[in-house]
């Protein structure tokens, strides 16, 4: 039996699977967390990813790993290969205005969207890499190579698998190899602002006009093409954490996949890339060659979080009370940009609260317009997407709560396909680490569909507290 490793080093946390090459079965897990805020050391990744390997009891026996990662974070590196600053994360809102200068400087949002498939928000990398042109050059100065979360974490891995068998004190503090061995894949890649999924070739030209000059960038590989075998182990091309839950869930044609984790997503595997000038869609690439129309909310599980804070709960709580309450909670109406908003895109918007009376003073109210509100951003998104889905299926940390799963339907307006809870980013992660030894068939799980009559009023209601927002 061969094993392989998947990792998702995501936002909150990173999880690590460790399952059967051929079969898929889950031989052992772990997981560790990472430090809050929207710039964070690339260090703690690293030291959280150890943690959570010798949770799942090691490497030792596993014959191929594979990386998935938060998409689009900065990650700028010296001449040396040391970290040059903290990492700029894909829900850090700074680089706000240089989105809306590089737009307006290319000819605005229709010629992004023909360029690299994507109209760029404060999200993306290139933006990210003008914000640090422009406020800290002498970091700009320093950076010799950019590259993503996935990619750091994989050139670390190269370096220290080369040092020897897996020892978590050991590998701390394991010399990466040079530089120009940083691999990236297209599925990040199309995440940066400056490669394109349909040409699949990097757009110097925009991180040029971007950043004032182009440093070292990852190589990116093929969907089963190694970043290195430095040990007895593969080393996987890795790839966003999105690409590889379409991976992990098995998503296909006509699927639209909802992952609430910390990011809202709605995404779909398409075989030809798209291209949005409205920018609410992302034109990205997926992690087996095809494409990845994606929208992104800045906001999904840590509205429950915040909500279930707010009503002195537990989350499990939370689910309850928002059952309790009447479907449209009487009226109140929760807009949930706790952190902002990048679809729409309104960096600067807070969240807010409509509709409160007397009677709709209570948890279960909250409860109830937290979870709606939540999802009425997500369901704009797959509105976006304008397909039909042949199946909806809803993951993510919060598609755990039995409401969010009851509420998705009413609110969706179809039935919704969930998977068992699992971790779909490792997973995906771990068969692309698993068609590096075989043809992996690994049995899907078995799903549970939720229906409910669509009630489009929410949404309406929805609609008009946003638009109060806005004006
Ligand atoms: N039963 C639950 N109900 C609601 N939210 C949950 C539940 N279990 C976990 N979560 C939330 O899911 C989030 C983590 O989801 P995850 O998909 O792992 O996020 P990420 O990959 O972005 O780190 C956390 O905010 C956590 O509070
Ligand atoms: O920015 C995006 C997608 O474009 C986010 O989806 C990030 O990839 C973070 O993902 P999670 O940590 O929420 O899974």
């Amino acid at each position: 039996m061969s094993l392989v490793a998947g990792v998702d080093s995501s936002t909150q946390s990173c999880k690590v699977v460790i399952r059967d090459a051929e079969t898929g079965a889950l031989v052992r897990e772990g997981r560790a967390a990472h430090p809050a805020g929207t710039e964070v050391h690339p260090s703690h990744w690293w030291t959280a990813l150890l943690q959570a390997i010798e949770g799942a009891g090691g490497l030792d026996d596993v014959a191929a790993i594979s990386v998935a990662g938060q998409q689009h974070g900065m990650v700028c590196l010296d001449e040396s290969g040391n970290v040059v600053r903290d990492a700029l994360l894909w829900n850090d809102t700074r680089s706000a205005q240089a989105a809306v200068d590089l737009t307006a400087e290319l000819g605005g949002p229709k010629a992004w969207a023909d360029a690299v498939g994507s109209v760029p928000v404060a999200s993306f990398t290139v933006t990210k890499l003008r914000w640090l042109a422009e406020h800290e050059p002498d970091n700009a100065r320093r950076t010799a190579a950019v590259c993503l979360p996935h990619d750091w974490l994989t050139w670390r891995l190269l370096g220290a698998l080369a040092s020897g068998p897996f020892d978590r004190a050991a590998w701390q503090d394991a010399p990466p190899p040079p530089l120009d061995r940083l691999t990236t894949d297209r599925g990040d890649a199309s995440g940066t602002g400056y490669w394109s999924p349909s040409t699949g070739a990097y757009r110097a030209d925009l991180l040029k006009a971007s950043f004032g000059r182009v440093p070292l960038l990852p190589r990116v590989l093929g969907p089963a093409e190694e970043a290195g075998a430095p040990g007895p182990m593969l080393v996987a091309p890795g790839t966003g954490d999105n690409m590889a839950a379409a991976l992990g869930v098995g998503a296909r044609s006509g699927d639209v996949v909802v992952s609430l984790g910390t990011s809202g997503t709605v995404f779909a595997v398409t075989e030809s890339p798209s291209a949005d000038p409205t920018g609410a869609v992302a034109g990205f690439a997926d992690a087996t060659g095809r494409f990845l129309p994606l929208v992104a909310t800045l906001n999904a599980a840590r509205v429950m979080d915040a909500a279930a804070r707010v009503a002195g709960v537990g989350l499990d709580q939370l689910s309850d009370l928002a059952l309790q309450a009447p479907a449209g909670a009487d009226g109140l109406t929760l807009v949930p940009y706790l952190e902002g908003e990048r679809t729409p895109n309104r960096p600067t918007a807070t969240g807010s609260i409509h509709g409160l009376t007397l009677a709709t003073a209570t948890p279960a109210h909250l409860a109830r317009a937290a979870i709606e509100g939540m999802l009425c951003g997500l369901a704009d998104g797959l509105d976006a997407m304008d397909m039909r889905p042949r199946r909806v299926l809803l993951i993510g940390g919060a598609a755990r709560s039995e409401a969010v799963r009851r509420i998705a339907p009413t609110i969706f307006g179809v039935p919704i396909t969930v998977p068992p809870p699992a971790e779909y980013v490792a997973n995906g992660a771990a068969h692309q680490a698993a068609t590096l030894l075989t043809a992996p068939a690994w049995e899907s799980e078995d799903t549970a569909i939720y229906d409910g009559r669509a009630l489009p009023d929410i949404r309406t209601r929805y609609a008009r507290a946003t638009a109060l927002i806005f004006d």
